[in-house]
Order: C-alpha cells, then structure tokens, then sequence
C-alpha cells in the first residue's frame, strides 16, 4: 500500500560539541495515510522536533529511511508545509507581503492570481481586515494564522505543524485548533501536529502517535474514534475524557485508567 508518509527503521543520534553522542530516537517506525491528522505527543526531550525536522528534510536519519509517497526524503521538499511555534514574520512586511514571501522566494515574483489567493486564505483566516497591518499590530493568534496562512498558501499536500498553538491563550488556543479543523476540511492535507497538550491531540486528530522518554519511539498509537466535525461540544463527549486518561497515563507512566 502506498502511503503519503512512511518513516521506517528510524534512528537519529545528533554530536555535541565535546563529540558526545545524543541518541534521541530509537527505531521509529509509522506510516500516515493521504489527509490524516496526526498528531505526536510525549515528554519533553523525547524527540517530537526531530521527527519534525526529519519529515521536513532539514536533517537525514543515522538509520532507517523517511519517504513520502515512496520517494526517500533527502532534502526540503515543496509539497512540505511547516509552521512553526512561532510565526517568525518579518518585521517591515504587512501581513499580505509576509504571507507572499515563500511564493516570491520561489518564483522570483507575484502575480495577481497569488495576491487573490493569498486573500482568500485570508479571509478564511479572519484577517482580510488585516492584509496591510504590520505584524507587530496583530495579536499572538492573529500572528500565528498569518503563519499558517503563509504555509498554506503554496497549497502543501503535508502541513507539519510544531506545536502552533503553545504560545497563545487558552481560549485563542482552542478557537485555532477548531478553525485549523475548517481549514483542513476545506482544503485536506495530510498533517503531522506535534503538541504538548493531550486535549489538543485528541480534539483535533484522526490518530494519536505516543512516544516514549528519550530515546524516543513509539509506545502507542491510537485512534480518536470521535465524530467529525469536531466543535466545543466534542469536549463533553463521554470518549474524550477516555482518550486523554489513556493518553495522560502513559506520558506519566502511571497504571491505565479504565474508560
Ligand atoms: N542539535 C542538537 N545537538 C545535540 N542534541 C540535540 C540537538 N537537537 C536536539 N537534541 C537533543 O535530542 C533530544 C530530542 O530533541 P527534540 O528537540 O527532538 O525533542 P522534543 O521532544 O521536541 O523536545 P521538547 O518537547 O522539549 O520541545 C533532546 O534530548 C535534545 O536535547
């Protein structure tokens, strides 16, 4: 079966300075399907932005093979979208000419059929209102969406999204997570989401990806059985409060919790 993406055999050891080595994944192996939302979650330090980086190509295992649709990832790829934890705009850009930037990157020049899709998706965003504001007038949310916005705009068939939301609000954070879901739905990509927050992994993805203590590799992988569309009221499912017990419980290592 082919799938979208495939990691297989995983190690990765980086070298400190002193040339000591730091194993920080052990053998990971997992295959997402085309359009899935998955998330990764586990303890700090256990590896998550590794795995990032490894999807992305900014780094190549120590063993073991990464692919995407069958083809070895040796480099970045265009069909690779990442957001990270925080948007990193630029400064002296409005929102319009930061969301542009990847697409001049990489052709060299705007055309008036980027500019109108750059609005579109941002208006989906919510911030059509915004298009010509720095971003140092924008809000934390409102600065992230236009990092999403900018990632989503060269249309990647994979968003891999570094804990997006860990730098906002409670409440933004939740809204984000429920409009990155319309997103999605509107335009299906294949997601690798990693995040620190339980609720979050299991309010937004298909599957859930648990990875142990470093050396990291995978202890589960779970699937959220809960109907879509997901909204506030997916919180008071009888379900969401089984998964984040399971979920809770392995990343502190304490006995299961019966549903
Ligand atoms: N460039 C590097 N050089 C040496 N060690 C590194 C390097 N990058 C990461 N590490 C180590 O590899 C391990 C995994 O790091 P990684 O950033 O992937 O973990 P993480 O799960 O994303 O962490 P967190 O949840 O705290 O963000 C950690 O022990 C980290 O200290």
């Amino acid at each position: 079966m082919r799938h979208c993406v495939e990691f297989s055999g995983i190690s990765h050891s980086y070298e400190k300075d002193n040339g000591e080595k730091v194993l920080a994944l052990n053998n990971v192996n997992f295959t997402i399907e085309q359009h899935e939302f998955v998330a990764v979650v586990g303890p700090s330090g256990c590896g998550k932005s590794t795995l990032l980086r490894l999807l992305s190509g900014l780094i190549t295992p120590s063993q073991g093979t990464v692919r995407i649709y069958d083809q070895q990832v040796d480099g970045p790829r265009e069909d690779v979208g990442i957001v990270f934890q925080k948007p990193v705009l630029l400064p002296w850009l409005n929102v319009m000419d930061n969301v542009l930037f990847p697409v001049k990157h990489k052709y060299g020049r705007i055309t008036q059929s980027h500019r109108e899709q750059a609005m579109a998706l941002l208006t989906m965003a919510g911030l059509e209102a915004f298009a010509h504001h720095r971003p140092d007038e924008l809000s934390g949310g409102m600065q992230q969406r236009v990092g999403i916005t900018r990632a989503l705009l060269l249309d990647p068939d994979i968003l891999i999204m570094d804990e997006p939301f860990s730098a906002l609000d409670a409440l933004t954070r939740e809204q984000m997570g429920f409009d990155l879901l319309g997103l999605w739905r509107e335009k299906p990509k294949t997601v690798l989401f990693i995040t620190h927050s339980i609720s979050e992994a299991v309010l937004l993805a298909d599957r859930v990806l648990v990875m142990s203590e470093r050396p990291g590799t995978l202890v589960d992988n779970i699937t959220i059985e809960l109907p879509r569309p997901r909204s506030l009221d997916t919180l008071q499912h009888p379900e969401f409060g089984y998964y984040t017990r399971v979920l809770r419980d392995y990343i502190y290592q304490t006995d299961r919790v019966a549903a």
